[in-house]
């Protein structure tokens, strides 16, 4: 028999169960005791959602309250001095480990761990620090205790946990830590509590485990089979049965020494990397191994096409066997909404295209029935909805493919190269060191009323825009007294800088409670893309051209990027992302020129994600780096030499693609620095810059506020580094997290600190 199985399920429970507790308990308005029951009514709540969909291996050990990686280091007994320090509850410290915490009368101040993005998800994973004096101990068993909870309610789970090599390859090696030292080579201190955490469930009677291993899919862990197999034969012998799962790509040479792990099956991701089942099957069909085949998809939206993957099993049923094969999710379906059943605001046919983590499960289910032979109506349901779907592709706006067909190279670059422009935005009147900022100024509370009071009727389309103007005029007012150069609007109209865009252009929907986890508490609603993308209308001329009007400083308009639209959203999956980037580049190519001709000689398009979407293994950078710089070039080549391209770019590190932020050719960037500055500047060192760049000068992801001095000391960096006249002062990033009144005082600093350096610099 062919067996279903699901590798995780979203932690957030319905109505964010788990989002709501976990903030009340933060704010001090909940017991740990009323935690710790919310959490165990959210478990449940999973299980038999996944067991009633009909699947038969039932993921336990998955949940957290914070980040998977997190609950690792903490459960490992990895606690850095400075949180054992802090004195907190076991929870405090954990929680402390996550998001740092601060009180000052008790005398508590501690920083967070570093956070990271897990694989190319836009989820983010805690990277506790490491150091060659790092110890291990098994500190709590969750994937015990969660199998044991499981079974108290009748649903028997295997247990998942991160296998050693992906654990060490993730977490952070500490600042303080020897140069040449990597968290890898804690490897043999680590093995040991992997041992007892693994007979522990042995001896509890569990029956099989689930190791995530995804750091296979990258590059690197093609060097990493004799690390492997130390893991694997240490473990082996005390452990119940092991599945190793990857996700997110494909296991590549990796499988050479995978196929003689001594395990009990390999899960591969055949969504992502459908094309790597040839191989597997070959490497596997001579030894005991089995296939777990992760076919529907952890990562987007779509119903399967359950057909299909019917046919890609059967290839494995075909040589191995049914009792070798499980069908499965190509990841932990951690990055979907939980369920469409809470979707009132879809249309049927929207619903038909759509499945979340619930739909998800039943799919898997469903899949395994029909290759036991037993096809369902849910099966025979699928089949037509594809088709129906499939019809609707086709039929989609052939004047938009047509335009994209119709791309030229001509339509990718500007008129002049970058020292001609140069001189045509002298108009702009810029002084040297020039001061700007990233685009939003604080999103208010009463901004947001006002923002939902529109949504409810409550204000008129007249009464609405008559507020968002006067928040225009007040940034527009702050900034002629601050004396910063190159102005902005401010932003206040955006509830988000990609569903403000997305709700704009045709070819976007989205959900009312489609909620994924970003990082710990914190949720995003991504717009899913259905259709041809294109622009009816100017979707931010009025509000810039309103700004512009009420003063005679240069206004920046301000559009988020095609590649940051498209890495935030739900993409298609029938048409690549490069076509659906470049229908967003065309979309946006139509907003530049309308900036441009309503009189906005500077136009900012972000870009702050175009480095998340980097493919996981290098061979496939070209190929992604090729569209991406082409269509932010398609959507600003289309203006003259006089109007000023400006980009942005935060949350990443940039280094190994800077070259190809040179290559999209904008006259300005700004580029988030202040937190890994040495790093940044020693890249700017190596691959220099041609064109006017902003470096960060201050973090705002806090209330903190730099000295003047602090900033006069990054510019001098700075100026080390990369020629002054190419100098461009302003923060890390937008400011609509902050407050007023810090911002204000910031941003004197900041001006002040560039009036030193003309002086300095002259
Ligand atoms: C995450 S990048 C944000 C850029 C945007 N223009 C802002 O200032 O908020
Ligand atoms: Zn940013």
């Amino acid at each position: 028999m062919v067996k279903s199985a699901v590798l995780g399920f979203p932690r957030i429970g319905t109505g964010r169960a788990i989002k709501k507790a976990v903030e009340s308990y933060w704010a001090g308005n909940s017991s740990a005791e009323q935690l710790a029951e919310a959490a165990k009514a959210v478990r449940k709540e999973r299980w038999e959602t996944i067991k009633n969909a009909g699947v038969d291996i039932i993921p336990s050990g998955d949940f957290t309250l914070y980040d998977h990686l997190l609950d690792h280091s903490y459960n490992f007994g990895v606690i850095p001095q400075r949180y054992v320090e802090q004195k907190l509850s076991g929870l405090d410290t954990y929680f402390a480990m996550g998001r740092g915490k601060q009180d000052r009368e008790k005398g508590i101040d501690v920083v967070a761990s570093e956070m990271g993005k897990f694989f190319d998800s836009n989820y983010h994973i805690v990277k506790v620090d490491h150091e060659p004096s790092t110890e291990f101990k098994l500190n709590f068993n969750q994937q015990l205790v969660e199998y044991e909870e499981a079974k108290a309610l009748g649903i028997i789970t295997r247990p998942v946990l991160f296998g050693p090599i992906t654990y060490l390859s993730l977490v952070r090696k500490s600042r303080d830590a020897p140069a040449d030292f990597e968290p890898l080579q804690l490897l043999d201190k680590l093995i040991p509590v992997y041992k007892e955490l693994l007979s522990q469930l042995k001896d509890a009677g569990v029956e099989a485990v689930q190791i995530d291993e995804p750091i296979l899919v990258l590059d690197k862990a093609e060097a990493y089979g004799a690390e492997y197999k130390k893991v694997y034969e240490a473990l082996a012998p005390v452990a119940p049965k092991i599945t190793i799962t990857t996700a997110y790509g494909r296991v590549g040479k990796s499988l050479d020494y995978l196929k003689d792990l001594p395990i009990s099956s390999l899960h591969l991701d055949l969504d992502r990397e459908p094309k790597q089942l040839d191989a597997a099957i070959e490497a596997v069909k001579d030894t005991k191994l089995g296939l777990e085949l992760g076919l529907i998809s952890g990562r987007n939206i779509w119903k399967a096409d359950l057909k299909a993957a019917k046919a890609l099993a059967q290839k494995a049923v075909d040589v191995i066997g049914t009792d070798r094969v499980v069908v499965s999710t190509s990841s932990s379906l951690l990055h979907c909404p939980i369920s469409l059943k809470v979707e009132k605001k879809l249309t049927a046919q929207q619903l038909s295209w759509l499945s979340f983590a619930e739909e998800k499960c039943e799919e898997v289910a469903a899949l395994a029935g029909a290759l036991n032979g037993k096809e369902s109506a849910l099966f025979e349901q699928n089949t037509n909805d594809i088709s129906a779907r499939r019809e609707f592709e086709r039929s989609s706006d052939p004047a938009v493919r047509e335009r994209v067909a119709g791309i030229t190279e001509q339509m990718l670059s500007r008129q002049s190269p970058f020292p001609t422009r140069r001189e045509a935005q002298k108009k702009l009147k810029l002084p040297k060191f020039p001061t700007t900022t990233i685009g939003s100024f604080p999103q208010t509370k009463e901004i947001r009323q006002a923002r939902a009071k529109f949504g409810k009727n409550e204000l008129t389309q007249q009464e609405y825009e008559a507020a968002m103007e006067a928040e225009i005029k007040y940034a527009v007012d702050f900034q002629e007294r601050i004396g910063l150069d190159l102005f902005v609007h401010g932003e206040p109209e955006r509830n988000d800088m990609v569903q403000y865009f997305g709700e704009q252009l045709n070819g976007f929907i989205f959900t009312q409670l489609g909620w994924v986890q970003s990082y710990g508490s914190r949720y995003v609603r991504p717009p899913i893309v259905v259709s041809d993308v294109s622009r009816t209308a100017p979707m931010t001329v009025r509000w810039s051209a309103y700004a512009q009007s009420l003063t005679d400083k240069p206004m920046k308009g301000m559009l988020t990027g095609p590649v940051t639209i498209l890495n935030w959203s739900f993409p298609r999956a029938d048409i690549s992302k490069e076509v659906q980037s470049k229908q967003l580049a065309l979309a946006l190519r139509d907003e530049v020129v309308d900036l441009a001709n309503a009189g906005i000689q500077a136009i900012q398009v972000d870009e702050p994600a175009i480095r998340e979407g980097l493919p996981l293994r290098k061979a496939d950078w070209d190929n992604y780096l090729k569209w991406a710089v082409d269509s932010f070039r398609l959507s600003t080549s289309g203006v003259g030499d006089d109007t000023q391209v400006h980009s942005h770019f935060c949350y990443s590190d940039f280094g190994d693609i800077f070259p190809h932020i040179q290559r999209l050719d904008a006259d300005v960037i700004s580029i988030e620095a202040s937190k890994a500055d040495l790093k940044l500047l020693d890249v700017f060192k190596t691959y220099g810059y041609s064109n006017e760049i902003g470096p960060g000068v201050y973090d705002i992801h806090s209330p903190r506020v730099p000295s003047e001095q602090e900033i006069k000391d990054r510019i001098a960096a700075m100026a080390k580094v990369l020629p002054v006249d190419l100098l461009v002062i302003n923060p890390d990033c937008g400011l609509k997290t902050r407050g007023w009144k810090e911002t204000e005082e910031s941003l004197s600093n900041l001006v002040a600190a560039a009036r030193w350096a003309r002086e300095t610099f002259a």
